[in-house]
């Protein structure tokens, strides 16, 4: 069964990458001038996929495919986007899971982190709303205590979507409000706290320490928390997403990820270099600034809509 906001959010897709298709298109374009794919042509396919973000070893899939199945036959764009097409959809069928909230004893505690403009605040706002649909309930901790402005961003969005939300001053300690966040939860019979992070590459020892507090109360309370630390990246960033999972792989932890802003960018082919190059689950992307623009994924369609196939 297909509703309403399924069909919009279908038609999402294909509109939220439709930069990312154009681009590949254009990097492709030119390419098929001789009768016979050879050589140079198969070169210059790999390097029109390496530059549409990608990434070399997604680029080299698609490339021996070809070869093997096209060398010194005919062969045009369109066929090029079809093999596209199918071997993006084997690399992100394995990654693309949705958040399951499974913990026992509740709540499952999600820590969100993420650099600074990544869209981490409104991914915490739409995955609360998601799970909420899903009939779970959602609790909010306002724990990047950093800046005043993202506790108050957080405060905004928590009344908006109707949750609670534990929240305290501008450089107040993070870890508390996440210990009585815990209290509550526990005490409300909450399904999911999704803890705000001052999570940030800028200041990588406040950032270690400050994770660590948090993972020692938390761990006090129940150790298999925190059960998520997913990393919110702005596709917009291209390859730099990438270095980002990389270090915040290394110093947090990391054990999913969201990529939003998917729908400004021509660059969303960056969500296929990261899901070849880590191999971490992708829970959902973004594909807008409104509650219902982040959504866990069918890894066919967006590979089709990545392709333009
Ligand atoms: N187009 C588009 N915009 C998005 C998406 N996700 C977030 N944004 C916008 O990106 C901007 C930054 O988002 P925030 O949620 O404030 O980012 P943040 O990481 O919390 O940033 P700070 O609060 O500065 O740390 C906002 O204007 C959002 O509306 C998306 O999927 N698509």
């Amino acid at each position: 069964m297909t509703d309403n906001r399924d069909l919009a959010w279908h038609e999402k897709i294909g509109l939220g990458f439709r930069r990312t298709s154009e681009k590949l298109g254009d990097n492709l374009s030119g390419l098929f001038t001789k009768a016979t794919l050879d050589a140079e042509t198969l070169d210059g396919v790999e390097e029109a996929l390496i530059a549409s973000d990608l990434g070399p070893a997604a680029a080299a899939r698609v490339r021996d495919r070809l070869e093997g199945e096209r060398f010194d036959r005919g062969i045009d764009e369109a066929g090029v986007r079809e093999v596209t097409a199918q071997e993006i959809a084997k690399i992100l069928m394995p990654v693309a899971k949705p958040l399951e909230i499974e913990a026992f004893p509740r709540p499952q505690v999600i820590l969100v982190i993420g650099v600074n403009g990544s869209g981490k605040t409104t991914t915490i706002a739409k995955l609360a709303h998601l799970l909420m649909e899903q009939d779970y309930s959602v609790m909010l901790v306002a724990g990047d205590t950093f800046r005043a402005a993202a506790i108050g961003q957080l405060k905004v969005w928590a009344e908006r979507i109707g949750v609670p939300i534990i929240s305290g001053k501008e450089g107040g300690d993070a870890a508390s409000l996440v210990w009585e966040g815990v209290k509550r939860g526990t005490a409300e019979g909450t399904d999911a706290l999704i803890v705000d992070t001052a999570g940030r590459l800028q200041n990588k020892a406040g950032l270690m320490d400050e994770l660590a507090k948090i993972r020692r109360v938390l761990g006090r309370l129940n150790p298999a928390a925190p059960h998520d630390v997913v990393l919110v990246l702005d596709a917009t960033t291209g390859q730099n997403a990438i270095s980002q999972i990389d270090v915040f792989g290394k110093e947090a932890g990391v054990t999913g990820l969201v990529m939003t802003k998917l729908d400004g960018t021509a660059r969303g082919g960056v969500l296929v270099a990261a899901a070849e190059k880590f191999g971490l689950p992708i829970h959902a992307i973004g594909v807008g600034e409104t509650l219902d623009d982040l959504r866990p994924f069918d890894p066919q369609e967006v590979a089709r809509a990545i392709a333009g196939a």
